[in-house]
């Protein structure tokens, strides 16, 4: 099916420096892409500039068809954008500021009542409608914001740090709402952590320094990276020294007489050098499972290989 969103070639220049390099991602029509970086990778430049707010220096961006820059107007109707900040009004009811929002995006007269209370059931925000927003708690404000990005109906959906300064039960229930979402449009999601990417991103696009280092789903970003440790039982373990001596084998940990955990330099023929080695010296293997590494080892391994 054809993407709902097309960025080819996107660069951007703040006066004198690139904040972003030939950044190309196509989003697919549904589901959750999470944009991943670390402070200052460019995530921010490159949601204003999808988003309308922010000219690229070059570039371009289709959306569901239109170019953003030859008919910003049009194209904008499809995105709905949460910011970090929600731009929320304090002093007006839910209701009020819904309205608002809707008759700010174009949605028809004789189609307020109708969008306004589709967002509030879809957001769980019907029994607070008269509420003010003032008054409302950070997980309720946050599907305010999350309201207001979907009254219009966009097929694009953009979180930048949803999550962000909320409690954990909050989190579970923004988190949830975003699921719900992207069952019918497509989000992307930006963040910088990890944990929230892994639970709900189908698709994974990380920018490093204002380049993309990493673009494909959520399991080949997990495993990316091959794993460089293993945990290993031996009833008759040998000493750390006679362990790194073999070819490969960068450290050893003790875990308890028997357990280990053994660092490698990446060589998966490790695991057979040590079958044999356990052999021949009658070290008594009973266990070996190569571990995975943590999606935080992968961040800080991609964000290293790109500095
Ligand atoms: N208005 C601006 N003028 C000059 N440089 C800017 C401006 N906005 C951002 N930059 C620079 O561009 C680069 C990318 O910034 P950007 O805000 O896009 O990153 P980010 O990934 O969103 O970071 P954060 O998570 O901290 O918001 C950074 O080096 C930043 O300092």
């Amino acid at each position: 099916m054809e993407p709902i969103v097309r960025i080819k070639g996107l660069s951007h220049r703040y006066s004198t420096s690139w904040a972003i390099r030939d950044i190309n991602i196509e989003i697919p029509r549904t589901g959750i892409l999470g944009l991943l970086g670390s402070n200052g990778a460019g995530k921010s430049t490159t949601m204003n500039i999808l988003c309308g707010v922010l000219t690229p220096t070059t570039g371009e961006v289709i959306i569901n068809g239109i170019d953003l820059s030859k008919a910003p107007e049009k194209a904008k109707q499809e995105i709905g954008f949460l910011p970090q900040t929600p731009p929320l009004y304090l002093d007006l009811t839910v209701d009020e500021y819904l309205k608002h929002c809707a008759i700010l995006r174009s949605v028809e007269k004789s189609q307020l009542k109708a969008a306004m209370d589709e967002v509030k059931e879809r957001c769980a925000l019907t029994h607070i409608s008269k509420r003010l927003i003032k008054n409302l708690s950070g997980g309720y404000k946050q599907r305010v914001g999350i309201a207001q990005a979907i009254i219009h109906k966009p097929k694009l959906v953009v979180f930048d740090e949803p999550t962000n300064g909320l409690d954990p039960n909050q989190i579970l229930e923004v988190r949830a709402l975003i699921k719900d979402i992207a069952t019918d449009k497509a989000v992307i999601l930006s963040t910088h952590i990890l944990t929230e990417v892994q639970y709900l991103c189908k698709d994974i696009v990380m920018i490093e320094s204002g380049r993309i280092v990493f673009a494909d789903t959520m399991e080949a970003f997990d495993n990316y990276i091959a794993p460089h440790s293993m945990l290993v039982i031996m009833e008759n373990a040998p000493t750390v020294d006679v362990l790194q001596a073999i070819e490969g084998i960068t450290r050893v940990d003790f875990l308890t007489e028997k357990q280990l955990r053994i660092y490698f330099n990446g060589d998966r023929n490790i695991s057979e050098a040590i079958v044999l080695e356990s052999a021949r010296q009658g070290w008594r293997l009973r266990e070996l499972n190569m571990e995975k590494n943590s999606l935080d080892e992968t961040f800080a391994q991609l964000s290293r290989i790109s500095n």
